[in-house]
C-alpha cells in the first residue's frame, strides 16, 4: 500500500494513532494528568495557510527541479520536534522556504550551490527532514534574496558492496528502511537504528552525529563511516577510504555534524557487521534508584558492552513501559552474530544483583536467523511508535517533549537534580501539572546518556510557548551542572545560546575559519551552529 507523508506530523497519514489505540492512550494520559483537556485539534488544510508567494525563481536550467507547491513548501518549513509539530497544527508557517529543490545528482548540487551563491539564496539541505533542533528549518536573518530547502532524498541507494572489507557506499539521501533492504542481501548490516530510523537519512545522520538506539559499542554514526564525499561551495572533498589513519586530524571528523553548514554530505563508505543472531535480555527491578544507577555504573564499567543497558527511573518505568517500580528499572540486552551471549548477560544480572537488582523474570535467551525475536521485534515496533503517540498527545495540548545530554557519572545526581528542580519550576511558572521522567539512552564507562521526557497537560495556542520557557530552564541547569547541551539531537537553530557559551572560543574561530574556505558566500544553512566571520575591510 502506498502511503502519504504527513506535512505536518511525523510519518505517514496511514499510520497515526486511531481507534483502540487512540482511546487507550487518551485513558493513559487522563490517568497520569486527571482533568487535563485532551480536546483534539486537527491540522489546518494547507491551502488556507495562506503561504507568502515565493520571492526567487530558479534559471530554467534548475527549474525542473524546482517545486513552489504549498504542501512541499509547508512539509519543508519545519522539523520534527513537540514545537515543529504544534506550529504545524496551529497553521504558524512563519518562514517557509521560496522553493524546494530536489537535485538527483552532485552535478546537479553543484549547479544548485553557483545559482544561489550568485544569487544570494540561502540553501537549506533537507534530508528527512527528522531534525528537533531547528535545522532544516528556513529561519534565516541576513540579506538574503529567498531560502531553497534542498530536498537530498533523490540521492538514494546502497551502490556497491565491498564483502571482503564489509563496508558500502551509500547514497547520502538514503532512508533507514531503503538502506537496510540494500544490504539486506549480502546479510550485512549497518546496525544503526535512531528512533526516527524510518524517516531520517544517511546523510542527515552524517551531519547531525546521530546515536542508534543500541547503548554501548558500534552505535554512534561517527564510528561507522569509513570515508564521506561532500559537495562544498569551494568544490568537492573526498576523503580516503581507510580502517584508521594516523595522519593528522581527521577530516571526516569535520564535517561530522556540520549539519549542512559547511557542504552537501552525498555519499560515503559505511562500515557494516553481519546482522546478530544470538541475543539474551534481561529486565531487573530495583527498590533504590541510586543502587539502580549504581548497577548500571558497575555494568558500563565491566567491559560487556551491552547492546541495550536502559535505565528507566520510576517515573519512565510507569509512563512508557507500564510497570511500577520504585527504584526503576535496567532493560539489558546482549548480541553478537558469532556466539552465544549468555555468559555476558549472565555477569551483567550476577552485578545487578550485587546492587540489590531482582528479576521478576528470568533473562532470555535466543538465536536466529537474525530476524528479530518477537521480544525485540515488539520492542522495537512500540519505540517506533512512540512519535505517532506524541503527536496525538500534542494536537490534545499536552506538552510531550524530550531533551537529552551526557555527563561524567560523578556529576550525574546533581545533574538529575537541577533538571527536575528546573523543570518543575518551569512547569509551576506555566501553571501546567505534569511529571519529568529520565532513561539512560547510552552508557559509557566514564558517564551515562541521560534522556529526559516531560508530559504536562498545556494550553491550547500556549503549549509552544510553555515549552521554550521549560527547554530554556533545563538547557541552563544541563550547562551549569557540567552536562553537554546535546549528546545526539545536534545543534541547529534552537540549541546555538548555549553550545556558543559550550564550545572553546578557539575552537569556535577555527569553525569560522572552516565556514568562510569552504562556504566563503555564506550561503549554506545561515544561523546554524556558527556564524560566518564578520568580514574585515580591505586592506589598502
Ligand atoms: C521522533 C524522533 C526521534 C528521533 N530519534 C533520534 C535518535 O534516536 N537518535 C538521533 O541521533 N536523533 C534522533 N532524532 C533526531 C533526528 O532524527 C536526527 O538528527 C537525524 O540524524 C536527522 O536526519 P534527517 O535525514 O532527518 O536530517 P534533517 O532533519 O533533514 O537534517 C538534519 C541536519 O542535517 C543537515 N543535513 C541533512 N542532510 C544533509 C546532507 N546530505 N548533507 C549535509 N547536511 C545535511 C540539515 O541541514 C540539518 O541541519 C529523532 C527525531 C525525531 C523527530
Amino acid at each position: 500500500m502506498t502511503r502519504t507523508r504527513s506535512w505536518w506530523g511525523w510519518g505517514t497519514v496511514e499510520d497515526a494513532v486511531r481507534g483502540a489505540e487512540l482511546r487507550e492512550l487518551i485513558a493513559r494520559a487522563s490517568a497520569l494528568l486527571p482533568g487535563a483537556d485532551l480536546t483534539d485539534h486537527p491540522p489546518p488544510d494547507v491551502r488556507s495557510l495562506g503561504l507568502p508567494p515565493a520571492r526567487i525563481a530558479a534559471p530554467d536550467s534548475l527549474a525542473p527541479l524546482c517545486s513552489s507547491d504549498p504542501m512541499d513548501r509547508a512539509a519543508h518549513t519545519h522539523g520534527r520536534a513537540f514545537r515543529d509539530v504544534v506550529r504545524n497544527l496551529l497553521g504558524d508557517l512563519r518562514h517557509p522556504p521560496d522553493l524546494v529543490v530536489r537535485p538527483s545528482s552532485e552535478t546537479e548540487i553543484v549547479d544548485v550551490l553557483d545559482w544561489c551563491a550568485r544569487a544570494r539564496v540561502a540553501v537549506i539541505p533537507f534530508g528527512g527532514g527528522s531534525s528537533v533542533v531547528g535545522g532544516v528549518e528556513p529561519r534565516v536573518d541576513g540579506d538574503f534574496a529567498g531560502v531553497v530547502s534542498l530536498d537530498l532524498t533523490g540521492l538514494e541507494g546502497v551502490r556497491e558492496i565491498d564483502p571482503t572489507s564489509r563496508a558500502a557506499r551509500i547514497g547520502a539521501g538514503t532512508l533507514g528502511p531503503a538502506l537496510e533492504d540494500g544490504l539486506r542481501p549480502s546479510g550485512l548490516t549497518l546496525r544503526h537504528f535512531p528512533q526516527s530510523f524510518e524517516f531520517s537519512t544517511l546523510g542527515g545522520w552524517l551531519a547531525t552525529r546521530s546515536g542508534g538506539h543500541f547503548a554501548t559499542g558500534y552505535t554512534h554514526i561517527d564510528d561507522l563511516v569509513e570515508s564521506m564525499r561532500i559537495v562544498t561551495p569551494a568544490g568537492p572533498c573526498e576523503s580516503r577510504r581507510l580502517p584508521g589513519s594516523g595522519a593528522g586530524p581527521s577530516p571526516d571528523r569535520l564535517f561530522l555534524g556540520s549539519e549542512g553548514t559547511l557542504g552537501i554530505v552525498t555519499e560515503a563508505w559505511m562500515r557494516l557487521q553481519p546482522r546478530p543472531r544470538w541475543r539474551a535480555d534481561a529486565s531487573v527491578h530495583f527498590a533504590d534508584y541510586g543502587a539502580a544507577v549504581a548497577a548500571t555504573r558497575a555494568v558500563a564499567q565491566s567491559g560487556l558492552q551491552p547492546a541495550n543497558c536502559r535505565l528507566l527511573d520510576p517515573v519512565e518505568a510507569f509512563v512508557n513501559a507500564g510497570t511500577a517500580s520504585p527504584g526503576g528499572v535496567l532493560l539489558l540486552a546482549f548480541e553478537s552474530a558469532d556466539h552465544p551471549v549468555d555468559a555476558w548477560s549472565d555477569r551483567a544480572v550476577d552485578l545487578c544483583r550485587e546492587h540489590g537488582g531482582t528479576l521478576p523474570e528470568p533473562p532470555r535467551h535466543s538465536s536466529g536467523d537474525g530476524t528479530d525475536t518477537d521480544a525485540a521485534g515488539r520492542w522495537r515496533s512500540s519505540f517506533l511508535r512512540m512519535p505517532y503517540l506524541r503527536d496525538a498527545l500534542a494536537a490534545r495540548s499536552m506538552i510531550v517533549e524530550t531533551f537529552e545530554t551526557a555527563c561524567t557519572w560523578d556529576v550525574f545526581d546533581t545533574l538529575r537534580e537541577a533538571v527536575h528542580d528546573a523543570a518543575n519550576e518551569a512547569l509551576r511558572r506555566a501553571g501546567a501539572t505534569g511529571v519529568v521522567a529520565c532513561r539512560f539512552s547510552h552508557v559509557y564507562p566514564d558517564g551515562p546518556a541521560p534522556y529526559f521526557g516531560i508530559y504536562a497537560a498545556g494550553r491550547w495556542g500556549s503549549t509552544v510557548a510553555q515549552w521554550d520557557d521549560i527547554k530554556a530552564a533545563v538547557s541552563e541547569a544541563l550547562l551549569t551542572a557540567g552536562g553537554t547541551i546535546t549528546h545526539h539531537h545536534a545543534i541547529g537553530r534552537d540549541h546555538r545560546p548555549w553550545y556558543d557559551r559550550q564550545r572553546p572560543d578557539p575552537f569556535a574561530a577555527v569553525l569560522q575559519a572552516a565556514k568562510s574556505v569552504l562556504d566563503p558566500a555564506g550561503i549554506l544553512n545561515p544561523g546554524v551552529l556558527v556564524d560566518p566571520a564578520p568580514s574585515r575591510p580591505t586592506p589598502r
